[in-house]
């Protein structure tokens, strides 16, 4: 078993991770229906997202409609993918097996060259701060630090329990 925290971290982690992707979708969705909807998250023109989740690189993180189409299953909003990121990385935090925190890391992994990416397009193509956006990329590399943990945790010798360990006179 992994520490005790480490499952109460990832759970904050991810409940988080999930509430800003389900609210980043209704902001998207909103907009794209309205385009007079301001969103809590619209602070000014240079601190706004809904701006970003509607522009072009907010949809299957820009690459999926050139690849595939716009009409591809995979051409879905942003947040999508990361509600679905943050449900694996909550689902197999109950797997207690090096299968299970090896497919973790690489996850993470994955979602950490998707938010350098974005990172990009965020601060040099767009422009824009988005306090959403930002708050994801550091949730995703918390949760790098957490899989490297557990791997490490569950790869690493056994040790000697150091419980009950007393001096004997
Ligand atoms: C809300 C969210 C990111 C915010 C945002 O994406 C938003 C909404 C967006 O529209 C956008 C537009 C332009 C520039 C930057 C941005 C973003 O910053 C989630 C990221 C999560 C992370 C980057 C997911 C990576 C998932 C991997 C592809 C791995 C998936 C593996 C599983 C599905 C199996």
């Amino acid at each position: 078993m992994e520490p005790g925290w480490e499952r109460a971290v990832r759970a904050a982690l991810c409940v988080t991770g999930i509430g800003l992707s389900v609210y980043a979708y209704h902001v998207e969705t909103s907009r794209e229906r309205d385009p007079e909807y301001t969103a809590l998250c619209d602070i000014n023109p240079d601190i706004s997202c809904s701006k970003v989740f509607t522009s072009r690189w907010g949809r299957g993180f820009g690459l999926v409609e050139g690849i595939l189409g716009a009409q591809s299953l995979l051409n879905q909003p942003n947040s999508v993918f990361g509600i679905l990121f943050y449900v694996l990385q909550i689902a197999l935090g109950f797997v207690s097996s090096v299968a299970a925190a090896a497919t973790l890391l690489v996850t993470s992994l994955v979602s950490i060259a998707g938010s350098l990416y974005l990172a990009y397009v965020l601060f040099y193509i767009l422009e824009d701060f988005c306090v959403i956006c930002i708050t994801t990329y550091v949730l995703n590399f918390s949760l790098l630090l957490l899989n490297a943990v557990r791997l490490r945790y569950l790869t690493a010798k056994p040790q000697k329990k150091k419980k009950n360990k007393r001096k004997t006179h």
